[in-house]
């Protein structure tokens, strides 16, 4: 809700309660605070004789002579009455942009102790209440999914982008500390950082009639793929400046239609230079989760969040699970089990899963949350490691048990990190630093490179990871051990949120056959 000026004669209170109280004038100093964190912390017990108030009707009720509008402006969940003559309420509509002139004084209602007596309404940005598709009424997840332009203005949505901006403050702030460098990692890149296939191919065929042979084919003159992961990149920074870290867009063709899965997601990626052991790697994610844990524990919006009601477009946790995965993140240790101890739990275990499991398969989504279940005692969250290398990323480090089948039996220096309730959330690797071992691993999982001695025609660019030559370079001139994780960004906010599918804290969700504006 913001109180703007009308004019400099008047001594109206100019500030934006969201924000920062600019511009105050002296008789308001001891009513309206210097600087307010939301619109709750605004609304002051005494009176104001002439302010105004920027914001949004959420709501309207008319009476005969008064109309009560409840109004918001995205600064908190919570709403300011404002009580306005019938003859004045013309445009108060759901959903209307307004400014209302009045004075803040005791109410006689109930739910409030002040509310604004409106004077006067400007409809500044009109709203149709009888097509606004926003109503006061339950409006299932999916159906607020399918405008997600307009679903922000909820506030249970608008309170979740506001904890969005304040988890990375504290991400920053974290970093800062710790002397990583923020970097900028590109979008567009021509290697597939996870081998996996799972890139976009943006290279446009432009059907042109040029004379140039290649233009006619890819607009970059070879394929290139929207990025799966900075690393790669992150790793060529760090070879220069040190730490670094970047939250940045990132991108999967994954047909994989979960609660977990977006086609676009924000990864927040980090990459440490000089660093021999991966417990380093494992440090830092606990310590910067830890601090989110700490820094965040008495924000307002988290607190606002608590007092969520069934208005929010999500399926939400119990606040009592999202109270202990708060404590969790807290929380002094965190296990670290391999993963060959944990297929042995798992195994062990009455589970139906018990007795199909096999040591070299990849965990599922119900093995993970039975081990966060069991060995983070369903709080803390469980670091697993050394999974084998046939199943994980051609760039992680052999822990050198190769025997003599290939990769059967042989596991790479990684860790998954498993929340409760929820899924994997986190990866990281020590990346293997040496040019032959990294070939001989590129090798095994079946890549290609100029290194090989085969027809360039022959190789299967996408299946050999793109363009990879660049990072092979890396391990020619200078390469130091190092190591780095990977953070689904989206992922954090549900888990921390209580939010149950990241299609409701991404504010543009994109999946599989879904991409609406
Ligand atoms: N930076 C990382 O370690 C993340 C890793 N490349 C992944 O996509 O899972």
């Amino acid at each position: 809700m913001s109180l703007l000026s009308a004019s400099s004669s008047r001594p109206w209170a100019k500030l934006n309660v969201g924000l920062l109280a600019r511009r105050v004038p002296r008789a308001f100093l001891s009513t309206v605070p210097r600087t307010v964190a939301g619109f709750l912390e605004w609304k002051p017990t005494n009176s104001v004789d002439e302010v105004q108030v920027n914001g949004y009707v959420r709501s309207v009720r008319a009476q005969k002579k008064t109309h009560f509008v409840s109004l918001g402006d995205g600064s908190s969940m919570d709403f300011l009455q404002a009580v306005v003559p019938a003859d004045k309420a013309e445009g108060l509509t759901i959903g209307a942009a307004v400014r209302l002139h009045g004075s803040w004084a005791p109410s006689r209602g109930q739910g409030q102790t002040h509310e604004l007596q409106v004077q006067h309404a400007d409809v500044l940005g009109p709203s149709d209440a009888k097509t606004f598709p926003l109503q006061k009424k339950y409006q299932t997840p999916e159906y607020l999914r399918s405008m997600p332009h307009i679903r922000p203005r909820i506030p249970f949505n608008s309170a979740l982008l506001r904890f969005r901006s304040e988890i990375i403050t504290s991400l920053t702030q974290f970093f800062d500390s710790r002397q990583f460098v923020q970097t900028h990692t590109p979008i567009l890149t021509s290697a597939d950082c996870e081998g996996g296939g799972e890139v976009f191919d943006i290279s446009v065929d432009k059907q042109s009639s040029s004379s140039d042979a290649n233009s006619n084919t890819h607009f970059f003159r070879r394929p290139v793929y929207t990025t799966v992961s900075a690393q790669l990149h992150l790793e060529a920074l760090a070879q220069a400046v040190g730490n670094v870290w970047t939250l940045s867009p990132t991108f999967r063709a994954e047909q994989s239609d979960t609660p977990r899965h977006l086609s676009e997601f924000y990864m927040l990626e980090a990459e440490m230079s000089f660093t021999d052991h991966l417990d380093s790697v494992m440090d830092l994610v606990e310590d910067m989760l830890r601090h989110v844990g700490n820094a965040l524990s008495d924000s307002k919006v988290v607190k606002e969040l608590s007092t969520r009601t069934a208005e929010g477009s999500s399926d939400l946790a119990s606040i009592e699970e999202v109270a202990a995965r708060w404590r969790g993140l807290r929380s002094k240790s965190w296990p670290r089990i391999t993963y060959t101890e944990a297929i042995e739990i798992l195994k062990n275990s009455d589970e139906p899963f018990s007795q199909k499991l096999q040591w070299g398969q990849d965990l599922q989504t119900e093995h993970e949350k039975f081990l966060a279940a069991h060995v983070g005692k369903g709080e803390a969250p469980v670091f697993v490691t050394n999974y084998p290398r046939s199943i994980k990323a051609f760039y992680m480090k052999s822990n050198g048990d190769r025997d003599d089948e290939l990769t059967l039996g042989e596991t790479v220096d990684c860790f998954d990190l498993l929340v409760p309730n929820f899924c994997e959330i986190a990866g990281g690797s020590m990346r293997e630093h040496r040019l032959q071992d990294l070939l001989d691993s590129m090798r095994q999982l079946g890549m290609r490179t100029s290194h090989d001695d085969v027809d360039p025609d022959e190789t299967n660019e996408v299946a050999s990871g793109g363009n990879l030559d660049w990072y092979l370079d890396l391990r020619q001139w200078g390469c130091p051990p190092h190591g780095g994780f990977g953070i689904g960004f989206d992922r954090l906010v549900c888990y921390l949120s209580g939010v149950q599918t990241i299609r409701d804290t991404a504010a543009f969700p994109r999946w599989h056959g879904r991409c609406d504006c």
